[in-house]
């Protein structure tokens, strides 16, 4: 009967075909160990001469590294096998010859796995880091489908700008200007007062010219609004949230995270709450430690990981500069200087995961921030309708999938964190 890798546990003791692809193998003058792989996982194909029809172990031999086939065996349990199972050969049926594939068993480099990301992508570590970023995403969608959120998708092309103007990518929309959107909130803020709790998931954009471990030109993010919701019930969303999102990963990605070689101790302790220390807080302890860093400034990434160093779990950091944030940001109300904001620091230097905040609700002070950063009335217009009709305090955030999968699947690129990357000089494959 037909079946697949990740199911062959049901058909222990019986005769099973697979169709698959040949990863990897090793033979000797009586045996052959072929390494197969299907999508649904690797399992071990041995195929002893002696118990084959000749044609089938001269096959066996002559194989290629990724050519497919159909492969049928008994199934066996093996505890030595990652999967359990192994399958005793009985007979191969090639589809399709794969010849000279490029990537060997041997080391390549960054840029020539790059390259080849398309094929690159098959690779066992790969795979393991896709099941990570699959679980992620899954759990992502059953705590906000659990939580009473509303998945709600906001445009991809838009005409104004959450973050800055700096990182836009411009394009036409028949002949008006547009832009790819780097954060869907202002639509989410709409889409809060229409529904209270909501969330997206989709592609963002920033051309932002940042060659970093961290960044991408479009990463996927989450982007949950919440109306009637204060900071610090924006801070437990998050908290909760990342916490079930680390255990469902810890249940349901055991063998991945074994593949990967990561560290699940340091995953282990992530539940909530999470500690939140102020940024002044984080100022006093940076420049004590020596760091070359004045109030005022944004921390960049040797701040973030000497902070999350002191914490094994991850670390709020609350309260910027308004200088440094963004316009919708409400200020603190007992300290008009700071935010009521929070990004979120991920230990072992993966730095930040989420950045979020509550929003202005106020009309008039909007408009101030318009003008302080500004911004045009014409394309926000829509946006202070908002604070016109029914404003409410609210609150929202943005945790970048690819960071996330990076965190927690110990990756250190978030180039290997999305099936397809777009990096600085980077549009192929
Ligand atoms: N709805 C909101 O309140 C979100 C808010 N408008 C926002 O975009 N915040 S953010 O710019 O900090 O980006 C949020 C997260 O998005 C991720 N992010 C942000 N920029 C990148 C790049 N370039 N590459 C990969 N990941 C990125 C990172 O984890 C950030 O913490
Ligand atoms: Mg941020």
């Amino acid at each position: 009967m037909k079946t697949t890798i990740a199911e062959v546990g049901k058909h222990v003791g019986q005769t099973v075909t697979i169709g698959a692809w040949l990863a990897n193998k090793r033979s000797s003058g009586k045996i052959a160990f072929l390494q197969l792989r299907d999508g649904t996982g690797f399992i071990q194909g041995v195929v002893v001469k002696a118990e084959v029809e000749e044609e089938v172990f001269k096959l066996a031999k002559e194989l290629t590294q990724e050519s497919s086939l159909f492969v049928t065996g008994t199934v066996r349990e093996d505890d030595r096998a990652p999967s359990g199972y192994e399958l005793t050969v009985q007979s191969l049926e090639l589809i399709h010859e794969a010849k000279d594939y490029p990537i060997t068993p041997k080391e390549h480099g960054t840029e020539f796995l790059m390259d080849h990301r398309h094929l690159w992508l098959r690779s066992k570590r790969q795979h393991a880091i896709m099941k990570v970023r699959n679980e992620i995403i899954r759990a992502t969608y059953e705590f906000f489908n659990e939580n009473g959120f509303t998945k709600v998708d906001p445009p991809i092309l838009t005409g104004s700008s959450a973050e800055g103007t700096t990182n836009l990518f411009h394009t036409k929309y028949f002949d008006e200007d547009a832009y790819l959107s780097q954060s869907g909130q202002l639509y989410m803020e709409a889409a809060a007062m229409a529904l209270g709790k909501v969330f997206s998931f989709g592609p963002t954009f920033r051309a932002e010219k940042s060659k970093t471990r961290r960044h991408l030109i479009e990463f996927w993010m989450i982007e949950p609004e919440m109306a009637f919701m204060d900071h610090e019930d924006n801070l437990k969303v998050q908290e909760d949230y990342v916490s079930h999102v680390v255990q469902s990963v810890l249940k349901n990605c055991k063998q991945e995270l074994i593949a990967l070689e990561r560290d699940v101790a340091k995953l282990e302790n992530v539940v909530a709450p999470f500690p939140r220390i102020t940024y002044d807080e984080a100022i006093e302890m940076l420049q004590k430690e020596g760091h070359e860093i004045k109030w005022g400034e944004d921390f960049g990434a040797p701040h973030e990981t000497a902070i999350a160093e002191k914490f094994d779990k991850p670390v709020f950091i609350t309260h910027y500069p308004a200088e440094i944030k963004a316009f919708y940001m409400k200020p603190d109300p007992n300290r008009e200087e700071v935010v009521l904001c929070a990004d979120l620091i991920a230990p072992e230097g993966y730095g930040e995961i989420i950045g979020g905040s509550q929003r202005i609700d106020d009309e008039e002070l909007l408009n101030q921030r318009y003008e302080e950063h500004n911004l045009s009335q014409e394309a926000y217009q829509w946006y202070m309708d908002l604070r016109k009709y029914g404003s409410v305090p609210h609150s929202g955030f943005g945790l970048g999938l690819e960071r996330t999968v990076a965190w927690i699947s110990g990756t250190e690129h978030v180039r290997e964190t999305i099936p397809f990357p777009r990096l600085l000089n980077r549009l192929y494959p």
